[in-house]
C-alpha cells in the first residue's frame, strides 16, 4: 500500500480482516493466547534456531575476526529481530504471529544492510586501517557513539512495545480495535513515535559503529523519508481514532526524528 495513501475515518465500520474487532489471538478462560494457525510452531522454531546460529557464530568467531565491530552488528540484528518477536508474544499475545520477528521487513531493509555489509568488508578489505575504532581519535568517538546510539534505540523501540502493549501493531491500523487505547505515557511521553525514534537512531548507530560513511549516508535518507511519510500517514489514523486528544498530544510530545513533524508544525498531518 502507498504509505501516502490518504486516511479515511473508518472508525466504526468492521475490518474485513478482523471482523470481531479484536486481535488474531484467541481468548481463553478470559487470557489471551497467540492464535495458532498464524503461529506455526516449526517456522518460529526454525526462525529462533537461525537466530541462535547468527549470534553463536557473532561471539564465536569475535577472537578470530580483524574488524570485530562486525560481528557486534550481527548480534546487534540478531537481538533486534529476537526481541520484536519476544516483545509482541510478551506484552502483545492477541498480535503476535511468525510475521513479528520481522525477517520479511521489505526489499529496501534486506538491501541496506546487505549494502552495508558489503561496504564494511569491501573496506576491510582494501582499507584495513580505517577499519579500526583505534585509528584516531575520530574513529574511537564515532564508534562509541554508533554503540551508544545502539543501545539506546533499541531500548526505546523495545520500552515503546512494552508500553503500548495491545495498542501496538507491527502494521498501521486503519481501524480501531476494541482495545486500542491512547498512549501518552512512559516513552510516549517523551517521543511520539518511539518504536520510529529507536529503530531511526539505532539504525543510524550501526553505521558509525560499522565506520561505514556511504551507508549511513544512504541509511539516514532512506529511513528519513520512510518515516517522514510513515508518520503522516499513521497520525491521520490516530486522528480519525482519537480526535482532539491526539491532535493536543502532538502539540506536547515531539518525534525526537530531526524535522519530521516537530511541534513547531502539529497540524502538519491533517493536510
Ligand atoms: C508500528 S506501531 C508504531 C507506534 C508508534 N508510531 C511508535 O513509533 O511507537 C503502529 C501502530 O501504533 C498505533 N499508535 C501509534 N501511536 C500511538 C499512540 N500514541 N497511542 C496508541 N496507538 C498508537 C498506530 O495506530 C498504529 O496502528
Amino acid at each position: 500500500m502507498n504509505s501516502r495513501e490518504p486516511g479515511r475515518s473508518r472508525n466504526s465500520e468492521q475490518d474485513p480482516e478482523n471482523p470481531s474487532g479484536s486481535d488474531v489471538g484467541v481468548m481463553i478462560k478470559g487470557k489471551v493466547y497467540p492464535y495458532v494457525e498464524k503461529n506455526p510452531l516449526d517456522a518460529i522454531a526454525l526462525n529462533g534456531f537461525n537466530l541462535g546460529i547468527a549470534v553463536g557464530l557473532a561471539m564465536g568467531l569475535l577472537t578470530y575476526t580483524f574488524f570485530k565491530n562486525f560481528n557486534v552488528y550481527v548480534l546487534a540484528i540478531s537481538i533486534f529481530h529476537f526481541l520484536e518477536f519476544f516483545v509482541t508474544a510478551r506484552f502483545n499475545p492477541g498480535k503476535v504471529t511468525s510475521d513479528s520477528f520481522l525477517f520479511n521487513n521489505g526489499k529496501a531493509y534486506i538491501f541496506s544492510h546487505l549494502f552495508a555489509m558489503t561496504e564494511a568488508l569491501v573496506q576491510c578489505l582494501f582499507f584495513p586501517r580505517w577499519k579500526s575504532s583505534f585509528y584516531s581519535k575520530a574513529h574511537l568517538i564515532i564508534s562509541l557513539l554508533g554503540f551508544l546510539l545502539i543501545i539506546m534505540g533499541q531500548y526505546v523501540r523495545t520500552m515503546a512495545m512494552v508500553t503500548a502493549g495491545k495498542s501496538f501493531s507491527h502494521h498501521v491500523k486503519q481501524t480501531r480495535n476494541s482495545d486500542h487505547v491512547l498512549v501518552t505515557t512512559g516513552i510516549y511521553g517523551w517521543f511520539r513515535h518511539p518504536s520510529y525514534f529507536g529503530y531511526f537512531w539505532w539504525a543510524l548507530g550501526t553505521q558509525l559503529w560499522l565506520l561505514n560513511p556511504l551507508s549511513f549516508v544512504m541509511f539516514a535518507v532512506v529511513l528519513w523519508r520512510f518515516f517522514d511519510a510513515r508518520i503522516e500517514y499513521e497520525e491521520r489514523y490516530l486522528v480519525a481514532f482519537f480526535g482532539l486528544s491526539y491532535k493536543d498530544y502532538t502539540t506536547k510530545v515531539g518525534t525526537g526524528i530531526p524535522f519530521v513533524h516537530s511541534n513547531s508544525k502539529p497540524s502538519s498531518h491533517l493536510r
